[in-house]
């Protein structure tokens, strides 16, 4: 046995995986071959999960009956809302009531009755009813919040258009929802990171899989992960309602030894190819909204991380700019994270348990070993 520790797990390799590439060294990501890029300007949401799930892009006929499939699969039960609006009532954070409405999607779903980790076409039904309820969880808790009525979820529209209309009760214009979707693909999957392998360290015990996605919501929501594109948010909201300088706030954050949100990353040494793609976005929106502040604010902040430290911006950083100009509410942002990342998650659950073996690193053991036992009494 190695005694030699890694710290985080960096560079362990603990398994094989098809579905996704990510090049640290030249900032660059490939879903089963496919470079991210031609995927977000081309291809659907719906097409990638497909793609992840499946191994292949979809044919026309594979498309439409896959997206028919889940957008049959949109509704999420009653008292499964009801808990949710009792949540919402409590002021639950949004990241927390996904991560109970899923759990307790279990119980309500066909196939519960059975389990069998062997069967790859179960664990996908599953995974694809998962990805169609989660967007008509997040607006419902959002819904309620607000005191506004539940609408019913529509068959008509796409993944990302759904949502967007389950949000805001209307039908979105066309530029924001091609560039929600666009959203939707870019984080969709991204290797073995922290939720992904929360996610697998769970399947692979041989439980369940919404038991893997619900760790998987879990892990997702902490600052060093899909939370930083909340916190990017509300930095430069705080900078701004101080009337501060974004570089000397940041200048500032840094020598008092504050990590700066959306910036750093395990695997990239360079900017992240997510972030180039996003930074296009953000101010394409801004641009045509006539209001550049938040992507100006993010641009010289990138500016000054760029010339003074090491760290680049990674897929956080510009989704928070570019979500406001949708009008999304900052503690949204991280739940659409995991809205889009279900579809990675199930696919690794479901490659993994191709293969299975338990997940169980070792720990150096640093305590005394040797100690006499005293009883109670004697204490
Ligand atoms: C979807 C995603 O999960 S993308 C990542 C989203 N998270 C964030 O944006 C939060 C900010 N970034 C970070 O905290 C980190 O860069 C991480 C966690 C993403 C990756 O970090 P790692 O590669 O594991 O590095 P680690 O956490 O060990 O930090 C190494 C050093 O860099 C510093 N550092 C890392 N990121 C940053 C940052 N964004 N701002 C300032 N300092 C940073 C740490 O403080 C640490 O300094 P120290 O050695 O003086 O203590
Ligand atoms: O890969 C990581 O460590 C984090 C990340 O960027 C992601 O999950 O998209």
């Amino acid at each position: 046995m190695s005694e030699k520790l890694e710290k985080g797990l960096e560079g362990v390799l603990v398994a094989e995986s098809e579905l996704s590439y990510v090049d640290g060294e030249a900032g660059r990501l490939i879903y089963r071959g496919y470079d991210i890029e031609d995927l977000t300007r081309n291809a659907s949401y719906e097409e990638v999960l497909y793609l992840l799930w499946y191994g292949h892009l979809p044919d026309q006929s594979e498309l439409e009956s896959f997206a028919s499939m889940m957008s049959e699969e949109r509704s999420v039960d009653d008292e499964i809302l009801e808990i949710v609006s009792k949540l919402a009532a409590q002021d639950e954070k949004p990241m927390n009531v996904l991560r109970t409405a899923v759990s307790m999607l279990s119980a309500y779903d066909s196939d519960k009755s059975s389990y069998d980790p062997n069967d790859e076409e179960a664990i996908l039904r599953k995974g694809r009813r998962l990805a169609a309820k989660f967007p008509t969880i997040i607006a419902a808790y959002n819904r309620f919040r607000e005191g506004q009525d539940l609408i019913e979820p529509r068959k008509d529209l796409d993944h990302a258009e759904n949502f967007l209309y389950l949000l805001n009760g209307e039908e979105p214009d066309d530029v924001i929802a091609e560039t929600f979707d666009m959203a939707l693909v870019l984080h969709a999957d991204h290797g073995f990171n922290a939720s992904t392998f929360s996610a697998l360290a769970t399947a692979s015990t041989l439980s369940d899989v919404h038991s893997a996605v619900t760790s998987a919501v879990g892990t997702l929501g902490g600052a060093l992960h899909g939370g930083a594109n909340q916190d990017v948010m509300r930095m430069l909201k705080e900078v701004d309602e101080v009337d501060q300088d974004s570089v000397e706030w940041v200048e500032t954050g840094l020598k008092e030894g504050r990590r700066i949100p959306g910036f750093g990353h395990r695997v990239y040494r360079v900017k992240d190819p997510r972030a180039k793609i996003l930074s296009q976005e953000s101010e394409n929106l801004s641009e045509a909204a006539g209001d550049a502040k938040w992507f100006e604010m993010s641009v010289a902040i990138e500016e000054y991380m760029t010339e003074h430290t090491a760290f680049a911006p990674n897929v956080d950083f510009y989704s928070a700019s570019m979500y406001s100009q949708m009008g999304i509410p900052i503690d949204l942002y991280t739940p659409i994270f995991a809205m889009s990342r279900v579809g990675g998650w199930v696919a690794h659950v479901s490659e993994y348990l191709d293969d299975n073996r338990l997940i169980r690193p070792r720990a150096r053991y640093v305590g005394p070993k040797d100690v006499e036992f005293v009883p109670l009494e004697e204490r």
